[in-house]
């Protein structure tokens, strides 16, 4: 259904290739012989404990850490440099908090059009047009003036994903971008996540631990324990016995249960209904 959406959407669409890879960091194993294909337009959440290796997959996929074996392709190419048509968003999103959530979005064509016209401001129209439409997808735009500092927490991230948005990516890569959020905001930021997956037809990556949250968002689910693949399938296929793999000894009883995570907050609600409504 996705794919359908995507390639009506007219943009791009990338299809990734994880072949072999592995990372190590002196005797530590970050990441040991991980391989998987996804489609173009997939929405993946990945699962781990901390330090299972989640991050380092992330970066791998991103380039902005090279693996000990292995690669990565994007549409058959190897990521070994940073692209624009990737685009990577943290945890700690670094939105600047004098700055507009407009003139935050604007930076991220920093990408794409390069450091010294962004310094310079020398933004053309499309480009600043781009950075409204991210806004818009994230449900930001009547907060297009707003200083980053006055935002909650969940609204900077949305503004941190505008950001990735204007440089154009056909892929997005997300490290725990809900990880620093109350439920409420978590839900909002995985919304919205969701909505520019669909409306972009991005092929999405997304590292979580909150498992209620994961299920209810993901398309499809790859679980890292110790570094190693654990896990590759659907929500269907995603039972207790699973998660049991993922997280090993940790006790997972109440991260199965999905009552919690069908409750948006009213913000969400609000914003995202009137958001819907406005881009079917
Ligand atoms: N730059 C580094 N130098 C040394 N060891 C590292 C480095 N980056 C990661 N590691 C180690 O690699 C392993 C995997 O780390 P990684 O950050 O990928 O896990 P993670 O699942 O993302 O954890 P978290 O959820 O805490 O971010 C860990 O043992 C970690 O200590």
């Amino acid at each position: 259904m996705i794919n359908e959406a995507a390639s009506k959407s007219g943009y791009q669409m990338s299809k990734i290739v994880v072949d072999n890879l592995r990372k190590t960091y002196g005797d530590t194993v970050a990441l040991d012989d991980v391989s998987f294909e996804v489609p173009a337009g997939e929405f993946v959440i990945i699962l781990g404990v901390s330090g299972s290796g989640k991050s380092t997959l992330l970066r791998c996929m991103s380039a902005l850490t090279e693996p000990t074996e292995g690669q990565v392709l994007i549409d058959g190419e190897p990521m070994t440099t940073t692209r624009p048509e990737v685009a990577m968003i943290f945890q700690q999103h670094n939105i600047v908090g004098d700055m507009s959530a407009y003139s935050n979005a604007l930076s991220g064509g920093i990408n794409r059009t390069g450091l010294l016209e962004s310094i310079f401001q020398l933004h053309d129209d499309e480009e600043k047009q781009r950075a409204l439409e991210a806004l818009d997808t994230v449900g930001l735009l009547d907060e297009a003036e707003k200083k980053g500092r006055r935002m909650s927490g969940g609204q900077q991230q949305r503004v941190g994903i505008a950001r990735a948005l204007t440089q154009l990516p056909e892929v997005l890569l997300a490290d725990e971008p809900v990880a620093s959020l109350d439920p409420g905001s978590a839900q909002d930021v995985m919304r919205y996540m969701q909505h520019a997956s669909e409306e972009r037809a991005l092929t999405t990556f997304i590292s979580l631990h909150q498992v209620n949250i994961a299920r209810k968002y993901g398309q499809r689910f790859i679980g890292l324990h110790d570094g190693k693949k654990v896990f590759d399938g659907y929500r269907e296929d995603l039972t207790i016995d699973a998660v049991d793999k993922i997280y090993g000894e940790i006790d997972t009883d109440g991260m199965f249960v999905t009552d919690e995570a069908d409750t948006p907050s009213d913000e969400l609600a609000d914003g995202a209904s009137k958001h819907t409504e406005a881009k079917p």
